[in-house]
């Protein structure tokens, strides 16, 4: 169960004043629905996700998972916590050019975890999932091949919570849908918390809520 609330958020422009970004009284959700996030351009849909991860300090306000507030966790508490519970798909991929696909999903298991070759397998599993080449250069990809593998190594530990921002930007229809279906499932089939900032109709579509962020407040819109 996420709770977030009184968060704000707020940044400095070129000329050393502060904007505020996001301004949220209360937003709860919980595991097993599907949630998007729409909004304009700007509008601090991904301030707002990596706040809720606690990649993004807040100025004020608390957000809880559960009985966590991550809050007044120390940074390295809560980027434990973020590497235990969180699988995030960023915008801008963050992947490693030097790596392969696969290496690029096995990256998690760096930080801890022990690469054996059971790992390898859900890696290469879920990299045929998502009908990437494994073993290839990064740098020969296509932006909807690197698109699929960050979505891949978020999903690589099979975490509680999913946020993805914008994991369909690059994809074609038919490859968005392979994204949405298992989105879908890890709600619905799996239990998982799952959130995702899009403007895909079809996302959109296949959304059990949907909330939208203008000038940094949330509003929700009827779904079906
Ligand atoms: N680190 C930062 N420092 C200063 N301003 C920032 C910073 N990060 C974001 N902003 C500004 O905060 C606002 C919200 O940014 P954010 O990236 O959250 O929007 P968004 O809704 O995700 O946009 P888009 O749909 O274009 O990705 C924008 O005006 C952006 O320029």
């Amino acid at each position: 169960m996420l709770t977030v609330t009184d968060l704000g958020v707020s940044f400095q422009d070129a000329a050393r004043s502060r904007f505020d970004v996001l301004d949220i009284a209360h937003f709860a959700a919980e595991p097993g629905a599907f949630i998007v996030l729409t909004g304009s351009s700007g509008s601090g849909k991904t301030t707002l996700m990596q706040a809720i991860c606690g990649l993004q300090a807040a100025d004020r306000g608390h957000v809880h998972w559960g009985d966590t507030d991550l809050s007044e966790l120390s940074e390295t508490a809560r980027d434990r916590w973020r590497r235990d519970h969180v699988g995030l798909v960023f915008q801008d991929f963050q992947l490693i050019e030097e790596l392969s696909p696969l290496d690029n999903v096995l990256v998690p298991a760096w930080f801890g975890r022990f690469r054996a070759g059971s790992l390898i397998d859900r890696a290469t599993a879920l990299l045929r999932e998502f009908g990437v080449p494994a073993r290839r250069r990064l740098s020969d990809l296509s932006r909807g091949e690197r698109q699929r593998t960050a979505f891949a190594r978020a999903l690589m530990f099979d975490p509680l919570i999913i946020l993805a921002d914008e994991p369909t930007a690059s994809l074609d229809a038919a490859s968005g849908a392979v994204v949405i279906d298992r989105l879908r499932s890890l709600a619905h089939d799996a239990g998982r918390f799952v959130m995702a900032v899009s403007h895909d109709p079809a996302m959109i579509a296949a959304a059990d809520r949907v909330v939208h962020l203008d000038r940094g407040q949330l509003t929700e819109k009827a779904t079906r």
